[in-house]
């Protein structure tokens, strides 16, 4: 019996002063629980004993109260748990009279006494009164019925700074919630979008859960509410598992997991479908067991990929700290630690700070995933710069064999196939250089035209083999006699040899033309079996310093000088400067 006097808290737990008696067929009626021989099946309710599980039947619970007091007492009896489907209230007074009340989600929420999530009714008792209540509860939902007792205005002070507590999350959740969309429609990653409907969906779950919903979103559709709790509590579980799995990679890194959490979002939604049509009490149920079964799921997944991808840490803690808060709320449950503000909100807070370390977590994998895609790119540029190096080099190495083959072909088409001497094209340009210079520089310069004496006798005498001996012996011994010369040697055509001799005065072109002549009169060619002595005749044509030098007119005096020395009985030297000449 609780009694009402001075002393009495203001928010008074009628559990220690309540009876329960379980009616498992829901057949029961006031009269039939009032009856002497049911009464006495009433047991007191253990300290703390407010939850009964998913219950098949009706709960009735009994307790006394009276009013010490000399005056009228107004109370409100609440039941602090928002999702009990009907409650009837019998009170018997003293008198005998009965009065009876309904409540419940499933009644209108304008029927309630109090505006408040928490169904409730106003009791007043008259000075010095006593009354006894009967409280029939059924309910398809998890039978939690923790019993207050309550001066109105007490109460409804203590809901206040509930009510900013939980606005203070809800405000957190949506700002987040609006926040992840928000990313989601500038940064168009599927996993903003995610995490987005998770916040909502769980949003939605948690104010259906505490009766929010029931009163500020749907008050006059209770089954819609019962429908909307249904489908939030899957909705809410089949983002969450699909934001893990993509966040986490799980169908790249991990398969399996990826596959168990598939076949639970199939089921999941099974269940939103189910909730159409079958009773609260089985979905509810089979949800219950399911997130049981997902959130080790999830945790041991992204443990898992910790080690192989960093953005998977802070996921796992996340996780951690939901289920750190779970666990609390549960040990507060089961009387283990007790129900003050941070334990009794440990849900609020863990999921709060799951969902602010989720969105850290989204927006570390996202600047993990833009380091590694500049990598990447890093790694393709470097690739692609030391491949277009090494094309480089290979093209500089074709066009330098090009180039070194182009010289040869251009040295080959300079050169005398038989004495590889250099011909007469070579002469040709190397003549019209060196007037350039000589002229440039006022150096003196000379041409010395060569010619075998009677080569056409040596052929017709040893034949043309022994003839191209020949020539070769003479290319070789000319360019042996002016070896150590500034000198240009080519075989002019036939038996004809030319030599330029830059920056060269009239008696040293002399000395040399001597040498040259002297060195072939002394050196018969050996061509087994025969010995051939050759003679040349040359011609030689002096540019003095000051004379401008023509290329043309230099060849025709030096050849006019090479005949004049054949005429004047060969192996001998003419000689000639401008306006002079002499042997
Ligand atoms: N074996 C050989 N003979 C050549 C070559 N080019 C020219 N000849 C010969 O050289 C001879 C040149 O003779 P000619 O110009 O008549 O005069 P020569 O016999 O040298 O008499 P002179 O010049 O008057 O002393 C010709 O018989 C050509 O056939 C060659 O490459 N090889």
């Amino acid at each position: 019996r609780v009694l009402l006097d001075a002393g009495t808290p203001p928010v008074l737990d009628l559990t220690p002063a309540t009876q329960v008696l379980e009616n498992a067929d829901h057949a029961a009626d006031l009269d039939a629980v009032r009856a002497p021989g049911t009464t006495a099946r009433f047991r007191a309710l253990a300290p703390g004993e407010t939850t009964f599980g998913y219950a098949q039947g009706a709960y009735w619970f009994r307790f006394e109260v009276e009013n010490t007091l000399p005056e009228a007492v107004r109370r409100v009896l609440v039941i602090d748990y928002a999702l009990l489907d009907h409650v009837t209230l019998f009170r018997i007074d003293a008198a005998g009279t009965v009065t009876r009340r309904d409540g419940g989600d499933r009644t209108p929420f304008a029927t309630r006494d109090l505006a408040d999530r928490h169904l409730n009714f106003l009791v007043d008792f008259a000075p010095r009164a006593s009354a006894t209540f009967y409280l029939r509860v059924e309910s398809q939902s998890s039978m939690q019925v923790p019993l207050l007792l309550a001066d109105p205005r007490a109460y409804l002070a203590g809901q206040l700074t509930s009510r900013l507590l939980l606005g203070l999350y809800y405000g957190i959740l949506v700002a987040l919630t609006l926040y992840n969309l928000l990313l989601f429609a500038s940064v168009r990653d599927g996993n903003f979008l995610w995490y987005a409907l998770y916040g909502a969906s769980y949003c939605l779950m948690l104010l259906c859960l505490n009766g929010l919903a029931f009163q500020h979103l749907w008050p006059q559709w209770p089954h819609w509410g019962n429908l909307a709790t249904l489908l939030s509590v899957s909705f809410s579980m089949i983002t969450v598992m699909q934001f893990s799995r993509r966040f986490l990679d799980l169908a790249r890194r991990a398969p399996l997991f990826d596959l168990l959490l598939r076949l639970c979002m199939a089921f999941a939604l099974a269940l939103a479908l189910a909730a159409l049509v079958a009773p609260y009490s089985v979905v509810i149920r089979l949800q219950t067991l399911l997130s049981l079964a997902v959130a080790p799921v999830i945790l041991i997944a992204a443990f898992g990929s910790m080690r192989s991808y960093a953005p998977a840490r802070q996921f796992a803690l996340a996780w951690s700290i939901l289920l750190i808060g779970t666990m609390i709320y549960a040990a507060v449950a089961l009387g283990i630690l007790p129900k003050v503000p941070l334990t009794e909100y440990s849900i609020q807070i863990g999921s709060a700070a799951e969902m602010i370390l989720l969105s850290l977590a989204l927006a570390y994998r996202i600047n993990a995933l833009t380091a590694e895609n500049e990598r990447i790119q890093r790694e393709a540029r470097s690739e692609l710069e030391s491949r277009v190096q090494a094309r480089t080099a290979d093209l500089d190495a074709a066009l330098q064999h090009l180039e070194d083959a182009n010289r040869r072909l251009d040295d080959f088409s300079r050169r005398d196939g038989l004495t590889g001497l250099y011909n007469r094209r070579h002469l040709d340009d190397a003549l019209a250089r060196v007037c350039r210079d000589v002229d440039a520089q006022r150096t003196p310069m000379a041409l010395m035209m060569i010619d075998i004496d009677h080569f056409k006798s040596i052929n017709d005498r040893y034949g043309h083999s022994v003839g191209d001996a020949c020539l070769r012996a003479t290319a070789a011994a000319l360019s042996q006699a002016v070896a150590n010369d500034d000198a240009i040697l080519a075989r002019y055509g036939g038996e004809e040899f030319a030599i330029v001799l830059p920056h060269i005065d009239a008696d040293a072109a002399m000395a040399v033309a001597e040498r040259v002549r002297a060195g072939i009169e002394q050196r018969p060619i050996l061509t087994d079996p025969h010995r051939v002595d050759l003679t040349i005749s040359i011609g030689l044509h002096i540019v003095p310093t000051g004379t401008p030098c023509e290329a043309q007119d230099l060849l025709r005096r030096a050849d006019a000088r090479l005949y004049a020395a054949k005429r004047g009985g060969r192996n001998r030297i003419e000689i000639s400067t401008y306006g002079a000449s002499r042997k």
